[in-house]
């Protein structure tokens, strides 16, 4: 493995996603399905865990590559003294099959391009049958059927790894396409690969068009809702947090997550980030995703589903990937699906509060739900739980925990006050006011003027910076302005923020060996503090710099490691971008001071 991960770039269809290399290298692709196994894992292993290359045959150097503006089509250029040739890479929206196209264009001179197809279902593991008919390839294994079609021949060798070499003069191009059909599915009819591009580039510079955000950001904001529509899933309309599996949070760690599939806490923030720039249609698709992977009871509800609501994930362990940059286990499933977190019931209610707020045409069920919602919470907000980070180390009285079991109650509250619906209302302030008062007792130290991470602690903790974001006390507070201070002190590296301590003499919260880079999505909510605290031009500093960290084509991923320079985490990471859209957003719309007291979180208090 010698690519960073933000060499890469993504292509996908809305029900899964590729990472095409700056080397032309295709190096991750799980089909059908964002969860499915890969049948390119070279990212987490080596070229015998497939991957598939397009690049010049000779000595060469990278030209640059870009989506075509507001798309997810990536053209990448690799220039040799033989010429120049532009690699156009993409994966149609979805009719019949999952496909993925490729064209190669010679721009100037004559190149000799070579290209490999090394397919290795089930995460790298399987040699498939490969056989050959004219131009087309077919792979086999198990419930997994792959075909390339190409306009160039590629020999089989000794199957292991198909290869083809091809000359393109100026002018001339070659086109590829590989579609995956399901077990005993006839064999893919052809397409036209030009026209496979431009219908796709067509779809999404469509879809962009309905941004309304129109800030001095517009680029890097419809480049991250871009991100955010191809790791939604279409037919259900569930977000994954990121397309990939266990891209190490440090280089060499153990702290390798599969993030493919749905948080409610993740999904919850892409309904507002889409919800605040214009996208009402996917907010009501997310919306029936969430009531049917809910649907039932509240103390069965679960912190993550799979993308059309699966609850069973168990983590597994694929031994035979030796992981990114020697970064094992690598995990498939997430054990953190057995949780209980505390929180994503304030989010689920806070989302389904802004989304009548917004005018989503009403659903019979939703406000039955979120009754049931507020029945079990009022039964068990003083349990202990495994917080937002969802720690491994045993559950605990996170304090941002209780903070969003008052957002439930307060949204509760102003679900009957502001829409008239039936409810307790006076016992829903009351509940309000207790978990207030429980939290201002027992979340804050006094001597330092600062919430801390959970109950009787002294530690400081990224995710408080949420606090005024959700209503719970005005950002200028200063119970609050202590707290950004304390964050800032403990949490702070180069300008970038940590979530938590981990190792010396900091708690051991999470049950693992310490060591992970500054977390974005923390670094943007700090922005969004000091914006909402009036220090407005610091907050667009640090949001500027968080915007350098994006690599050549926009991408962030969960975290930056400041020592290497590099980001690190699963890759693209939703959390990520919904921040970015959010801080943009606050930093165009930002009120005048006087304004800003009144409404410091998203509804108020
Ligand atoms: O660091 C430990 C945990 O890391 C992952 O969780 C993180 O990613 C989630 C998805 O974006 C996010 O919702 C959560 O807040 C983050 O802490 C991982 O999925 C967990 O299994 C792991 O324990």
């Amino acid at each position: 493995m010698s690519l960073r991960i933000e060499d890469y770039a993504l292509i996908g269809d809305t029900q899964t996603a590729a990472l095409v290399g700056s080397n032309g290298s295709i190096d991750w692709l799980c089909l059908p399905r964002f969860d499915s196994g890969a049948c390119f894992a070279a990212l987490l292993g080596d070229s015998g865990n497939g991957y598939w290359s397009m690049a010049p045959a000779g000595e060469h150097r990278l030209l640059g590559r870009r989506y075509r503006p507001d798309t997810l089509v990536l053209e990448t250029e690799f220039e040799c003294a033989e010429g120049t040739v532009r690699v156009t890479d993409c994966m149609p929206v979805r009719d019949e099959h999952p496909d993925l196209v490729r064209r190669v264009e010679c721009l100037r001179g004559r190149v000799r391009m070579r290209s490999e197809a090394v397919v290795r279902p089930d995460y790298g593991g399987i040699i498939p049958w490969t056989r050959k008919h004219d131009r087309r390839l077919h792979y086999v294994a198990g419930p997994d059927t792959l075909y390339l079609d190409s306009d160039v021949e590629f020999d089989l060798g000794d199957h292991a790894t198909p290869r083809a070499e091809f000359t393109v003069a100026e002018g001339e191009r070659a086109d590829f396409r590989l579609a995956w059909v399901a077990p005993r599915a006839p064999a893919p009819r052809s397409v036209d690969v030009g026209e496979a591009i431009s219908r796709t580039a067509g779809w999404w510079s469509e879809w962009a068009a309905h941004c309304d955000y129109d800030g001095e950001y517009r680029g890097q904001v419809v480049r991250s809702l871009i991100t955010l529509k191809a790791l939604t899933y279409s037919p259900s309309g569930g977000t994954v947090a990121a397309p990939t599996t266990s891209l190490p949070e440090k280089p060499g760690g153990v702290r390798n997550w599969d993030y493919r599939y749905c948080w409610i806490r993740d999904a919850t923030f892409t309904l507002l980030a889409l919800l605040n720039s214009g996208y009402e249609v996917e907010a009501a698709h997310w919306r029936e995703w969430v009531l049917r992977a809910v649907a039932g009871e509240p103390s069965q509800m679960r912190i993550m589903y799979g993308i059309e609501g699966e609850r069973h994930l168990p983590e597994v362990e694929l031994d035979w990937l030796p992981g990114y940059a020697g970064s094992r286990p690598v995990r498939t499933g997430n054990k953190a699906s057995r949780h209980w977190q505390l929180d994503v019931y304030g989010e689920l209610m806070d989302a389904l509060h802004q989304a009548r707020n917004r005018g989503i045409p009403p659903e019979q069920s939703v406000w039955k739900l979120q009754r049931a919602l507020m029945g079990y919470l009022e039964e068990h907000w003083r349990d202990p739980d495994h917080g937002i980070w969802e720690v491994r180390g045993g559950p605990r009285q996170f304090t941002h925990s209780k903070v969003m079991a008052w957002t439930a109650a307060d949204r509760a509250v102003k679900a009957v006050e502001e829409f008239g619906l039936d409810g307790p209302a006076d016992r829903w302030r009351r509940l309000r006011q207790e978990i207030f008062e429980d939290v201002c007792e027992n979340g804050f130290d006094r001597r330092r003027g600062a919430f801390t991470q959970y109950y009787g602690s002294a530690a400081a903790d990224a995710s408080l910076l949420l606090l005024p974001t959700v209503g719970f006390l005005p950002a200028d507070d200063e119970r609050m302005i202590g707290t950004v201070e304390a964050i800032r002190e403990e949490l702070e590296h180069d300008g970038l923020l940590q979530r938590y301590r981990m190792g010396g003499d900091a708690p051991e919260v999470d049950a693992l060996p310490p060591g992970e880079g500054a977390f974005l999505p923390c670094s943007f909510w700090l922005a969004d503090n000091l914006i909402m605290q009036g220090r407005v031009e610091e907050g667009r500093k640090l949001f500027e710099k968080l915007l350098s960290l994006c690599n050549d084509v926009g991408l962030l991923s969960e975290e930056f490691d400041a020592s290497s320079g590099l980001l690190v985490g699963n890759y693209p990471q939703a959390l990520s971008h919904i921040a970015l859209v959010n801080t943009a957003i606050h930093l165009h719309r930002m009120p005048g001071p006087v304004e800003q007291r009144a409404s410091s979180g998203r509804s108020g208090s």
